[in-house]
């Protein structure tokens, strides 16, 4: 097959078909990868499998007016500097370089072209990281944003920033990843062929399916905020945290990345939760009474009317259904209320997953249709966030996949979820093998499968960090693999398991472009310090945005066997 192909896929928009990068109006860090970008990730077997997403600092090439080491540099923490803004880096944070010295600080919220001033918070090993105290001018490409709290939420931290700027701050913060990270020669033409632009996501706002707010003891407002507002923080607290606290809630009546209806729900729960009379109190995540943990809002479409279908979920730390019992009268006279659950969770941990789920009203699952199948989704299935933008997300999956069709190819589906890849590749191969660490998500694929009349799909619960030399013996040699870890990554295991396999096609979907380009760099290069060999050939490289605003970046890579 000719280098590069494309995956096309019909309806697909491309914002761009400029060249790499042509057009960006900063300044690209020309970069080696520097000495954290290693120390984040790994070359080793123990690669780190944290939640925490990876920090990955590429090194500007120095200037001739900067040092030749710039690390002989290291501002002093609580320190001043007056910093401009070149790119964005992992996590959507500001990378910017201290003049005269080429020393990276990296600042959360600051854009790219603004010019502000710094102060240093914290000195890692190679960076160091400032807290923005005043711009001085403002970004490029500068918008104003739509929701009220974009500037303290954690969840969008870009919405004053022009759409077409963030997906090519993301498609930017992908090559540049791939280059340094997963060791892909920029100077080599073939790799330019391999990057293909980002696909942006026609629908910016009220694109979310699903969305989890948290019950806090008492508001939080940024300072400049609380000075305004008076006493008012001292009240409960329904909605997002603020950014890297666990213990901070910022009140919200309103989300623009979800849907209306949705926020109608919110709007009804936030107007009466409350009500004394009521008795709710919310989890305090420090002396841990309280009742009150999360509130989950999903929505689905009925398969058969595409009517929209709205799931509640309450996460409670114990199980008493009277206390809701109001909350759940208030919310099911709402049409678009098909299911109200109640998660109950007494771990003193933040998650949302119950030990025991209780429907109040309605049904259990809520359906949605993703490529012409019908998927169940139970409160705590995993299904994508963003319906419109998995549909291309997938079809750019198929595509890769280039089944021939006549039904005699094996397709192993690693990181399976509810089996959505797998089975909407199913009718197209021989036999889909999915495997998946949540039981329930297990539960969920094979009931889709049923669902939707598929017979030749098999759904394995287990652990892929942990396979060992049997685990191959569980289905027969796949011509396709797709693997779509989580934010870690691979497992080294996994690595060493594909490249023993040889299977003739690999598709990487990830969501997380450092952990990606490591782990294409081990399996198209292989791991010399291990005496291991790469056998896999990058044939292409597709960034998706499935998250406007955020920092979220998801990419479908090809890989062909050598
Ligand atoms: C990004 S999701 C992909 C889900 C699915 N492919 C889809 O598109 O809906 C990653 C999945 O990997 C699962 N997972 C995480 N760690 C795992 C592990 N060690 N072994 C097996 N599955 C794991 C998660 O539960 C989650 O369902």
């Amino acid at each position: 097959m000719a280098a590069a192909v494309t995956p096309t896929g019909g309806g697909l928009r491309r914002l761009h078909t400029r060249p790499w990068l042509q057009g960006l109006r900063f300044t690209t860090p020309v970069c080696s990868l520097s000495t954290l970008a290693s120390s984040c990730l790994s070359h080793s077997s123990s690669i780190p499998h944290s939640e925490e997403p990876t920090t990955i600092v590429t090194k500007p090439k120095t200037s001739e007016n900067e040092s030749k080491n710039p690390i002989s540099y290291f501002p002093k923490r609580g320190q001043t500097l007056e910093l401009v803004c070149e790119t964005l880096a992992f996590k959507g944070k500001g990378l910017c370089k201290v003049a005269d010295t080429g020393f990276i600080v990296m600042c959360d919220r600051a854009l790219p072209g603004e010019k502000f001033v710094g102060r240093v918070t914290r000195r890692k090993d190679n960076y160091a990281e400032v807290k923005k105290v005043k711009t001085i001018s403002p970004h490029w490409d500068c918008v104003v944003a739509p929701c009220e709290y974009a500037s303290y939420c954690g969840g969008c931290k870009t919405q004053n920033l022009l759409y077409e700027a963030q997906v090519r701050a993301k498609e930017q913060q992908v090559h540049e990843l791939i280059a340094h990270v997963g060791k892909f020669s920029d100077k080599d033409p073939e790799f330019r062929g391999v990057m293909k632009a980002i696909v942006p996501c026609d629908i910016q706002f009220h694109y979310r399916n699903k969305m989890e707010f948290s019950f806090g003891t008492r508001k939080w407002l940024p300072p400049e905020l609380l000075l305004q507002e008076g006493d008012e923080n001292n009240e409960y607290a329904l909605g997002l945290h603020a950014p890297g606290f666990f213990d901070k809630v910022l009140n919200i009546d309103k989300c623009l990345l979800q849907s209306d209806p949705a926020n109608r729900v919110l709007a009804a729960i936030q107007d009466c939760w409350r009500d004394p009379q009521f008795g709710l109190s919310p989890y305090n995540v420090y002396s841990h009474g309280g009742f009150l943990k999360h509130l989950m809002l999903r929505a689905g479409r009925n398969i058969e009317t595409g009517q929209l279908e709205l799931m509640v979920n309450f996460v409670t730390s114990s199980y008493k259904p009277e206390l809701l019992k109001p909350l759940v009268e208030k919310i099911s006279s709402f049409p678009d209320v098909v299911s109200i659950m109640n998660n109950v969770n007494t771990s003193v941990g933040n998650t949302s997953v119950g030990e025991e789920e209780y429907t109040l009203y309605g049904k259990s699952t809520i359906t949605e249709s993703l490529r012409g199948l019908a998927f169940q989704i139970s409160a705590n299935s995993f299904f994508q966030t963003n319906t419109h933008q998995a549909e291309i997300l997938y079809q750019l999956i198929e595509d890769c996949a280039c089944l021939k069709g006549d039904g005699s190819e094996i397709v192993l589906d690693l990181f399976c979820g509810t089996g959505t890849i797998g089975l909407t590749l199913a009718k197209r191969a021989r036999h889909v093998y999915g495997f998946e660490i949540v039981d329930q998500a297990i539960s969920d694929a094979r009931r889709n499968a049923n669902l939707n009349g598929i017979c030749n799909a098999t759904f394995v619960q287990g652990d892929l960090n942990k396979i060992d030399e049997n685990f191959g013996k569980y289905f027969p040699k796949p011509d396709i693999v797709i693997t779509d870890p989580n934010r870690p990554g691979m497992h080294m295991k996994l690595i060493r398991f594909l490249l023993n396999l040889k299977a003739a096609r690999i598709i990487y979907v990830s969501c997380n472009p450092a952990t990606c380009a490591r782990d294409l760099d081990y399996l198209c290069h292989g791991v010399p310090e291990q005496n291991i060999s790469g056998c896999y050939k990058l044939r292409s490289l597709q960034p998706v945005d499935m998250f406007p605003h955020t920092p979220h970046i998801e990419c479908v890579c090809w890989l062909e066997l050598c």
